[in-house]
């Protein structure tokens, strides 16, 4: 393993990834890659998730083009230099923010999507300029092969490397010397990447899960709040990072819920759901036990039926959840939705607000002063108002958790700034020395009163300000020269 990261080491010290043209004829070789090997990919994502390849392609593959397709357009303004202001000290100086590639960087990725997880961070940290190691989750083993087998083919092979492999593949790869991580999973194994990556010092992103709330007012329109929410909870069959996790209302709204959500799963996927093609399965057997665990002791208000064979778990909803049982302690990644009645919006957050921060946080209401009151009141990785799973959707916005639900962020521009050092450049000229003299010791009321006027005075103006603040400088110059002259 460290000979392979060396490798990568000595191929980004010698600069190939970091010119313009280089970064975007990769990314237009990972396009040609998702196109010309469509079927082969929908294939393996479709085995790993018995999921249709229509799911596959609307769940993963648009999602990758479009963020290819936004780094293609983007990359030469998100890669160029920032002018930075200036004080009146630096008012003659070029100052500016270069972003500059962090080096070999290693992405982590989980199963639940496993295109989407490994291939978006890549496409940042190749835009960035890095050189980069993915690891696919070895729970999704067909994707896995399948990236191992294609990218080679399509991106350099000195730059960017797949690693597929389980636990010791991946801590063997931690032991190395990275100058980013981005891991995607759960919590626990959050904290082993953060722990092996303070070894080096390496900055490190921790897309994590948790549980995330989804509030519905009183004042809604429930028929639409429950068809999101079905689509949201049951796609992937619950195995999704950001669904939601559990709703929160008021008591008397629970059996309208639960009858419209049960009205919708018929409209989505039949009077049999095991036989739609758009109902996936749990990924494997640990999962479906874990999961199928949660059912005991509830009051089961829909579904709850299971098929350990083929590790099918229906469409379910709990009722008059007790908040302390084992269904709400732990993050359900899978296709069971617990409602917990609270009195009201103020009881809604304090019980989102007495648990850890979730990755998201969903809230339904006509009424968009409560939407605003909830968000300033509350702390989520992202929001969503009146729908669930969009923001993810939106590369413009960084996505990403909080406290327990993880750290940094990525999409679009996000990702990268997150695979960039944004590094501060003052470029100076060797004239004018003598202003110098202020900051040179000894140091004196005079200098201090002087560093002030110089500093404190931030410098953002127009063209005739300019000229007028140019003219004021170099008043001010033949004045500290002369003052200087005599200190
Ligand atoms: N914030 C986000 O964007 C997302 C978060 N998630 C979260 O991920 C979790 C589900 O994924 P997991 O079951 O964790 O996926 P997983 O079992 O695929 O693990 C994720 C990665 O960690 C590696 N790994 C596992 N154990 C390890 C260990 N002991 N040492 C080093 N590496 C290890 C695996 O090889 C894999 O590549 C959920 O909590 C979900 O919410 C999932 C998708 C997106
Ligand atoms: C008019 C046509 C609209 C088509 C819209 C399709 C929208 C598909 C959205 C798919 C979202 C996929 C979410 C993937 C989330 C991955 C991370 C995670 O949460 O685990």
């Amino acid at each position: 393993m460290e000979r392979q990261v060396q490798r990568l080491r000595q191929t980004f010290r010698s600069g190939r990834s970091r010119p313009l043209r280089f970064r975007l004829q990769q990314l237009e070789a990972l396009r040609r890659m998702v196109q010309e090997r469509e079927k082969d990919i929908l294939a393996a994502i479709a085995a790993d998730l018995s999921k249709s390849e229509l799911n596959a392609y609307s769940h993963e593959v648009i999602t990758i083009l479009g963020e290819i397709d936004f780094m293609l357009g983007n990359l030469p303004e998100l890669a160029s230099a920032r002018p930075a202001k200036k004080n009146l000290l630096t008012m003659m100086d070029e100052a500016y923010v270069q972003p500059e590639p962090l080096g070999v960087v290693l992405i982590i990725g989980a199963w639940n999507y496993p295109f989407v997880l490994t291939l978006q961070p890549l496409v940042g940290a190749i835009a960035a300029g890095n050189a980069a190691i993915v690891k696919p989750s070895e729970l999704s083993e067909n994707t896995a092969k399948i990236l191992a087998e294609l990218l080679p083919q399509y991106l350099d092979q000195d730059l960017y490397m797949i690693v597929n492999g389980g636990v010791e593949e991946t801590t063997e790869l931690l032991r190395q010397r990275f100058d980013h991580i981005l891991y995607t999973g759960n919590t626990a194994v959050g904290k082993i990447v953060m722990e092996a990556a303070a070894k080096h010092l390496t900055p490190v992103t921790l897309e994590l899960g948790g549980k995330s709330p989804c509030y519905i007012d009183r004042d809604c329109d429930l028929d639409v709040a429950c068809r999101r929410i079905t689509w949201g909870k049951y796609m992937n069959c619950g195995q999704t990072c950001i669904a939601p996790d559990y709703i929160l209302c008021e008591a008397s709204l629970q059996d309208q819920i639960v009858q419209k959500i049960k009205d919708t799963v018929k409209d989505f996927y039949g009077e049999n759901v095991k036989a739609s093609p758009d109902y996936e399965r749990i990924i494997n057997l640990r999962h479906f036990k874990r999961i199928k665990s949660l059912l005991e002791g509830q009051k089961i208000a829909f579904g709850g039926e299971t098929d350990e064979a083929t590790r099918y778990i229906a469409p379910t909803i709990l009722t008059d959840v007790d908040p302390n049982s084992k269904v709400m302690q732990e993050e359900i990644f899978g296709p069971i939705l617990p409602i917990v009645s609270v009195k009201n919006v103020e009881e809604a957050i304090n019980f989102i607000n007495d648990r850890e921060k979730p990755l998201a946080l969903y809230i339904f209401s006509h009424n968009n002063k409560l939407i605003k009151r909830v968000i300033d009141e509350t702390s989520s990785g992202g929001v969503t108002g009146n729908d669930v799973i969009m923001h993810f959707t939106v590369n413009s916005l960084p996505f990403g958790g909080v406290g327990a639900s993880g750290m940094g962020a990525y999409h679009g521009k996000y990702s990268f700034d997150t695979f960039s050092h944004q590094r501060p450049c003052l470029l100076k000229g060797l004239k004018g020395e003598s202003v110098n003299k202020l900051r040179y010791p000894p140091n004196s009321e005079s200098k201090v009163s002087w560093s002030k006027f110089f500093l404190l005075k931030q410098f953002n103006k127009g063209r005739l300000q300019l000229l007028l603040l140019v003219c004021l400088v170099a008043v001010a110059a033949v004045i500290v020269k002369f003052v200087l002259e005599r200190l």
